[in-house]
C-alpha cells in the first residue's frame, strides 16, 4: 500500500486550475521533495492530502483511507508542518507541544521533542514571542507528535539558519530511518538534493517529472565533471586539451577557471626525455575516446573531464586498463537548482 496516492486529481478556484490531472503515487517509507515555481499547485495539493481543501475531481488516498471519506484517519496518522503557521497567543512552547501530545494521545516527552528541535531553552517562554525560525521548529516538534508514519512539510525550513536547516535535515532523515514517509514541500534546493529519495516537479498545476534526482540528470542529459589526480608522472608531462571528433573545447558550467580550460599545447611540445616513457597510453586521448565524455583538459597529472554520469566510471576504469596509475579523483553533479530551472523555464 502507498503512503500517498493521487489519481487525476484537479482543482479550480474559480477561473484559476491549481492542479490539472495529477497523478502521484509515493511510497512507504520514503522521502518525497515536491517542488515547483510559486503558484505551481504544491501547498493546494497538500490541502488537498489533508482535506483542508477537496479536489474538483479525482481520487486521494494517503496511508490506504480514501480522504474524502475518511480525513479523520488521515490527520490521525500525519504529522503536519503547514506553512505560515502562527502560534496561539497564551500557550508557551511546551504547552504546544503538551496540547498536540494530548490531542493525539500520544506519551512523547515534551521536553525531548523541544530538544530534538532545539528550543528547549525556550520552552517556558509564550510561543508568540518566538523568532520566525524558532516558531518553525516548534511547529516541527508538535508534527514529530506521535511518530506518525507520515510526515507532510509544507516548507519545513523556512525561516530556518544554517543550523536549523542541518537539524531539519537530520530529523527527516531519522524519521525515514525509523520507516516514516516524508512528503515535503521546499524551494531550497540543496536541501532537497541532500534528503530526499525522488522528487516531483510540479509547474502550473501539471507534474512534470517524478524521478531520484540522478534520474532527472539523466531524463535532460546533463554532463557533471570528473576530475582524476594521476599518479606523477604515470602520463608524462604534457599539457593538452581535447573532445571527441576534435572539436574545441568548451568550458563546461560549474567547471573551473577559464584561464584552466584555455591551454591547447599539443601533447608532443615536450616529449619525455626517457625513451621508454613514449609507449605511455596519452590520457586525453584515452578518455576523449570514451561514450558520453564531451571533453577533457590537462593540467600536469590532472585530467578534467565533461561527461554525462553514466560515463564516469568508464573514464576511471579506462585509465586503470590504460596503465594509468590513479591517485585520486572527484566528480561533481550538475545540482539540482540547473535541473529543476531546464524542466520549468520552458513552462513559466
Ligand atoms: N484559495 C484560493 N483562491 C483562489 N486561488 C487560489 C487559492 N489558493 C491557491 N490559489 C491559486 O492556485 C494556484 C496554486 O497555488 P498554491 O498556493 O498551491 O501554489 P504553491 O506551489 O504552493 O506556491 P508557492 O511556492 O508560492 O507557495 C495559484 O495560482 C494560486 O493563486
Amino acid at each position: 500500500m502507498a503512503a500517498i496516492q493521487l489519481s487525476g486529481v484537479t482543482k479550480t478556484y474559480g477561473d484559476v486550475a491549481a492542479l490539472r490531472g495529477i497523478d502521484l503515487t509515493v511510497e512507504r517509507g520514503e522521502v518525497f521533495g515536491f517542488l515547483g515555481p510559486n503558484g505551481a499547485g504544491k501547498s493546494t495539493t497538500i490541502d488537498i492530502l489533508l482535506r483542508y481543501t477537496h479536489p474538483t475531481d479525482g481520487r486521494v488516498e494517503v496511508l490506504g483511507h480514501d480522504v474524502a471519506t475518511d480525513p479523520v484517519a488521515v490527520r490521525r496518522e500525519t504529522g503536519v508542518l503547514p506553512e505560515g503557521f502562527a502560534p496561539f497567543e497564551t500557550m508557551t512552547g511546551r504547552q504546544h507541544v503538551e496540547y498536540a501530545i494530548e490531542a493525539n494521545a500520544a506519551d512523547d516527552d515534551p521536553d525531548e521533542l523541544l530538544e530534538r528541535v532545539d528550543v528547549a531553552h525556550a520552552a517556558d517562554r509564550l510561543a508568540t514571542g518566538y523568532s520566525k525560525g524558532m516558531a518553525q521548529r516548534l511547529t516541527l516538534a508538535t508534527a514529530l507528535v506521535g511518530e506518525p508514519d507520515l510526515l507532510i512539510l509544507d516548507e519545513p525550513s523556512t525561516g530556518l539558519d544554517p543550523h536549523g536547516v542541518r537539524t531539519m535535515r537530520e530529523i527527516v532523515r531519522e524519521e525515514c530511518d525509523r520507516g516514516a514517509t516524508v512528503f515535503f514541500s521546499s524551494h531550497i534546493l540543496e536541501q532537497v538534493e541532500a534528503v530526499a529519495d525522488r522528487v516531483g516537479i510540479l509547474s502550473d498545476g501539471q507534474l512534470l517529472t517524478v524521478d531520484t534526482i540522478d534520474g532527472l540528470r539523466d531524463g535532460v542529459g546533463a554532463t557533471g565533471e570528473l576530475t582524476v589526480t594521476l599518479e606523477p608522472d604515470a602520463a608524462g608531462p604534457t599539457e593538452s586539451t581535447g573532445s571527441p571528433g576534435g572539436t574545441a573545447t568548451a568550458t563546461a558550467p560549474g567547471s573551473r577557471s577559464e584561464a584552466a580550460g584555455s591551454s591547447t599545447r599539443g601533447s608532443d611540445q615536450r616529449a619525455p626525455a626517457n625513451p621508454s616513457q613514449r609507449s605511455v597510453a596519452d590520457p586525453v586521448a584515452v578518455v576523449e575516446a570514451i561514450d558520453g565524455v564531451e571533453a577533457v583538459r590537462r593540467h600536469g597529472d590532472e585530467l578534467i573531464v565533461t561527461c554525462r554520469r553514466e560515463a564516469k566510471l568508464g573514464v576511471l576504469d579506462e585509465l586503470r586498463d590504460a596503465g594509468l596509475a590513479i591517485h585520486d579523483f572527484t566528480t561533481e553533479e550538475t545540482s539540482l537548482e540547473d535541473l529543476f530551472v531546464s524542466y520549468t523555464e520552458g513552462e513559466r
